[in-house]
C-alpha cells in the first residue's frame, strides 16, 4: 500500500514549504509535525501548509517550524495557490482562499510560475498585532537592541510585523537581533521582523527574521509590510521592488494600504515521509 504521509515541496525565491491534505497533517502529533519540518532529523521545511479544502472556499492553514500557527503567508499563499493550480481544483482566473488572517484572492498567471496575491489590507493599529503599545499607530517606535536605539514601525498584514528601518543593510545583524526583537515582551504573541533599506522611490532591501522559523532567504507577508511601513512613512510609491537574499517580489499598494504581491513559485518534488524518522519519539 502505498505511503499515505505525501508532503509536496515548494519554494518561492527559497523560503520553502511541504503542503500536505489536512487527511495528513491530523495524523501528526505537533512535535512531529516539528520534526518533519526539521532540516536535519525530518524532511525540513520553513513550514508545513495544510490544505483543508473541505469547504467551497480552499482553507490554507500554516504551521511554522516551530509548531506555532501563523496567521497568514504571503510565500505559502503563493505556493499553496500554485498547488491548488497543479491538483486542477483553481485555473488562470481568481479564486479565493481562506486563512486565519482573513479571506485574500489568488491568481495563478499563464505558465504558472508567477503568482499574485490581493493580500489585504496593511494595519498600523498595534493593538491588531498585537502589540503591548498605547495609540491608534506606532511608526517610529524607539526599541533598545544590542545597546543601540532603533525606530520601528508596527504592522499587520494579518500577522505581525515589527519594520526596523536601516541605512545599510546588514544581514548579520538581522540574524544576530531578531530572534530577540521577535521575543520582546511588546508583542505577546511574537513577530515577524524585517530591517528595510530603502534604496530610492521603487526599490528596497530587506532582510528576515521570521517568528517561528527564524532567519529566513524570503518572505512575502515580510514584504507587503516593510512595503507597506516605508509607503506609510512616505518614503516609497505605490509600486515597490523589495529585494531579499533569495530574490525579488513586486508589491503594489493603493491609498487605503490594500496591498498585491507578485511573485514567483517553483515545484521541487513529492516526498513520501516514512514514520521510522518518528521512531525515538512519543506520541
Ligand atoms: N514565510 C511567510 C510567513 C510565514 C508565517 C510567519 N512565520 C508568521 O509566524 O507569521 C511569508 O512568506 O509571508
Amino acid at each position: 500500500m502505498e505511503n499515505p504521509l505525501t508532503f509536496h515541496r515548494y519554494h518561492g525565491l527559497g523560503n520553502d514549504y511541504l503542503v500536505c491534505h489536512h487527511s495528513v497533517a491530523t495524523q501528526l502529533t505537533n512535535q512531529q509535525i516539528q520534526r518533519v519540518c526539521d532540516r536535519h532529523y525530518g524532511i525540513g521545511s520553513d513550514g508545513l501548509l495544510v490544505d483543508g479544502d473541505d469547504g467551497e472556499i480552499p482553507t490554507l492553514r500554516i504551521i511554522n517550524p516551530d509548531g506555532s500557527e501563523a496567521e497568514k503567508s504571503g510565500n505559502g499563499l503563493r505556493i499553496y495557490a500554485r498547488y491548488l493550480f497543479d491538483c486542477g481544483r483553481v485555473a488562470h482566473s481568481p479564486f479565493k482562499v481562506n486563512t486565519l488572517g482573513g479571506q485574500v484572492s489568488c491568481l495563478v498567471e499563464e505558465g504558472a510560475h508567477q503568482v499574485v496575491v490581493d493580500m489585504g489590507e496593511a494595519r498600523f493599529n498595534p493593538a491588531a498585532l498585537p502589540a503591548l503599545v498605547e495609540g491608534t499607530e506606532a511608526l517610529a517606535l524607539p526599541l533598545m537592541l544590542g545597546g543601540k536605539s532603533w525606530q520601528a514601525t508596527l504592522v499587520s498584514m494579518g500577522n505581525p510585523h515589527c519594520v526596523i528601518r536601516v541605512q545599510k543593510l546588514d544581514l548579520e545583524q538581522v540574524r544576530q537581533l531578531g530572534g530577540q526583537v521577535e521575543t520582546l515582551p511588546l508583542f505577546p504573541r511574537r513577530t515577524n521582523v524585517q530591517f528595510v533599506e530603502v534604496v530610492d522611490r521603487n526599490n528596497i532591501n530587506i532582510g528576515i527574521w521570521e517568528r517561528g522559523a527564524g532567519y529566513t532567504l524570503a518572505s512575502g507577508s515580510s514584504s507587503c509590510a516593510a512595503a507597506s511601513a516605508m509607503y506609510k512613512l512616505g518614503l516609497v510609491d505605490e509600486q515597490v521592488t523589495v529585494h531579499m537574499p533569495g530574490g525579488q517580489l513586486t508589491i503594489t499598494l493603493n491609498k487605503d494600504f490594500q496591498v498585491r504581491m507578485r511573485g514567483p513559485v517553483q515545484k521541487v518534488a513529492t516526498i513520501q515521509l516514512d514514520k521510522d524518522c518518528f521512531f525515538d519519539m512519543h506520541g
